[in-house]
Formats: C-alpha cells, structure tokens, sequence
C-alpha cells in the first residue's frame, strides 16, 4: 500500500509537485500520467525513498519514506526512468550483486535470480553483459532488479519506453502478473498502456492531481456526451433524428451520414434503428463513439 498526504517538492522556487493526495492498494495496478514535466518522477523518486519531500508524507506499506527509509526500501522495487545499470557487469553477476545488497545469500540468492531470470525472459541474455544488451533486454534486467527482494510495492518510472512492440506486450503482461499480489504504480505517455493494464488512472498536470479515477469512469465522466455515428443510403429528415428521446443534437454529414450526440451512458441506436424502419429509411450502419482517453487526457491537463 502507498499512501500520499499533502505531498510537495520544490526546486528553488518551483513547486514540482503541489499538495498531492492519493492512496493506491493491494492488488492495484495504477497509471500515473501527465504531461512532459508534471512531477511524475519527482513524485516516483519520494515515494522510493530515493528525494526528501518538501512537505507532506510518503508511506510505504505503513512506513514513512523519511524516517524509515530502510524498512520502505525493503517494500519498494523501484525502475527508473533512467535505468543506472553497470554496464561492464554480466546480468548474472549483476542481480547476484543486487540480491547480496538485500541480504540474500547462497542457494537462496542463486534460486531467486534464476526465477527472476526466468519470469522477466532473459534466460537467453543471462550470460551477457549488459552494455551488450538491447534497451529492452536492459529494461528487463531493471525490472527483474525491482522484484528481486520480493517487495509488496513496485514503482515504474516508463517501464515500456523505447521498447518494441513485441518487448512492450512482454512487459505489461508481467506487470499484470504481479500486479495480482502487489501494489502497482508506474508512469506511461501511452494511454492505451492505461486502458490495457489499470484498473486506475491518476492524472498530474504542472505539480497538481487533476484526476484520480476508475479508467473507465474518467472516460465516461469526461466524455460529456455520446455520439452516434449513422450511416444512411441517402439523405434523412434530420428533424425526426432530433425528436428521439435523448438526443441533445443532430448533424448530417456527406451523404447519409448523420451524427447525433446524447448524454453519457445513452445508447441510441435502438431507437435510431426502430425510426428507421418506421420512415423506411435504409440503414447502412451504426456505430457509437466512446470519448478517448486521449481527449480526456488533453482536456484535463490543459
Ligand atoms: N533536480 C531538479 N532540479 C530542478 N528542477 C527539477 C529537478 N528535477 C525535476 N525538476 C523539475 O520539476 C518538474 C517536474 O519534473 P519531473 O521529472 O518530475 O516530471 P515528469 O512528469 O516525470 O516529466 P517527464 O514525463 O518528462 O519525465 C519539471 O519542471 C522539472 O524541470
């Protein structure tokens, strides 16, 4: 469990982040978004211990972040933006290395990066050295770093930038893996990312929380209004379209084509359908638009 009070940073005379509340629990998996600059990282390094906060509190699994950073770091894996790996070091020798600094020893030691290296698939890579390896296969050995001590709380600071496609399905099908037992939070620009792995979305913009919200709530609440799409084989009375119950507004396209708007969570295509049978209008198809995330997210973050 991470627990966020009043939580600021300032560098020099810039709040970096600004009085932020949030709670994330067992088993969540939470998207952390906000533009180029917004504190997502500032707000990362706190909560792992790794930056004094100017004010406000930080808990990690009950402890506090500035005094007791020690029992946090046990809680916490933490991947960087900026992976500081040892570039010389082999990938076995490196999370051996990692796993002595947590006080694993021996066959312990050896069994648990054998299974990390295993779930994070660098089985292939595991003999190498990491400045040989590609920025996904970098990226993995962050990630197996992270959980090598097992910890209830995991902190990823983009964990899925600059990786392929094929790297980046890999990846977020390991965070939701291990997001069934852990806390979760990491940092994304990709929304669909968001909408893929998280059951929660927190929006930051310029140091402030501007949203906190199930994702498919702050797609529906910011949607403002549903639209229909309706494709018709020639041009209809538009002014029977508005009379439908619901209906806010009308607009003919080229065509037959026809969108109507209606509040969230209406659906009118039943309705649309039934009037056109009624006209005699062919209908040629339908099709309701959701609101994206992306438009959400623009208009949030404003
Ligand atoms: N060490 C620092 N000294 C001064 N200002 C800093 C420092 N670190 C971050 N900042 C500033 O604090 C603000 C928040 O930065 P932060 O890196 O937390 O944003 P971010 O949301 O992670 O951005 P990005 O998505 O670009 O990684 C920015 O304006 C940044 O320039």
């Amino acid at each position: 469990m991470v627990e966020i009070e009043h939580l600021t940073k300032t560098y020099g005379t810039q709040n970096a982040v600004d009085d932020i509340s949030f709670t994330a629990g067992k088993g969540e998996i939470v998207g952390f978004l906000g533009p180029n600059g917004a504190g997502k990282s500032t707000t990362m390094k706190i909560a792992t211990g790794y930056l004094p906060p100017s004010a406000g509190t930080v808990r990690v699994a009950g402890h506090d972040v500035q005094t007791e950073s020690l029992a946090v770091r046990r809680e916490v894996g933490y991947l960087p933006e900026h992976n500081p790996l040892y570039l010389d070091m082999y990938v076995h020798e490196y999370l051996e290395f990692i796993g002595a600094v947590h006080g694993l020893r021996g066959p312990g030691l050896r069994n648990r990066v054998a299974e990390l290296v295993r779930r994070v698939g660098l089985s292939r890579e595991q003999n190498k050295q990491i400045g040989a390896l590609s920025k996904g296969y970098r990226q993995r050995v962050g990630l197996a770093q992270a959980l090598l001590h097992d910890p209830s709380v995991l902190i990823l600071d983009e964990p899925t930038t600059g990786l392929d496609p094929n790297q980046i399905q890999e990846i977020r099908e390991l965070i939701r893996e291990v997001g069934h037992d852990k806390t979760v939070i990491f940092s994304t620009h990709i929304l669909p990312e968001v909408t893929a792995l998280c059951s929660r979305v927190i929006i930051i913009s310029r140091g402030k929380l501007v949203a906190d919200s199930p994702v498919a709530e702050l797609a529906a609440r910011a949607a403002g209004e549903t639209v229909v799409r309706a494709e018709f084989e020639g041009p209809v009375d538009t002014a029977r379209l508005a009379q439908l119950p619901g209906v806010r507004g009308v607009e003919a396209g080229p065509g037959g084509t026809v969108s109507l708007r209606s509040a969230p969570g209406t659906d009118l295509r039943g309705a649309i359908s039934r009037l056109a049978a009624q006209e005699g209008w062919v209908l040629l198809g339908l099709r309701q638009e959701q609101q994206s995330l992306e438009a959400v997210f623009g208009e949030l973050t404003k």
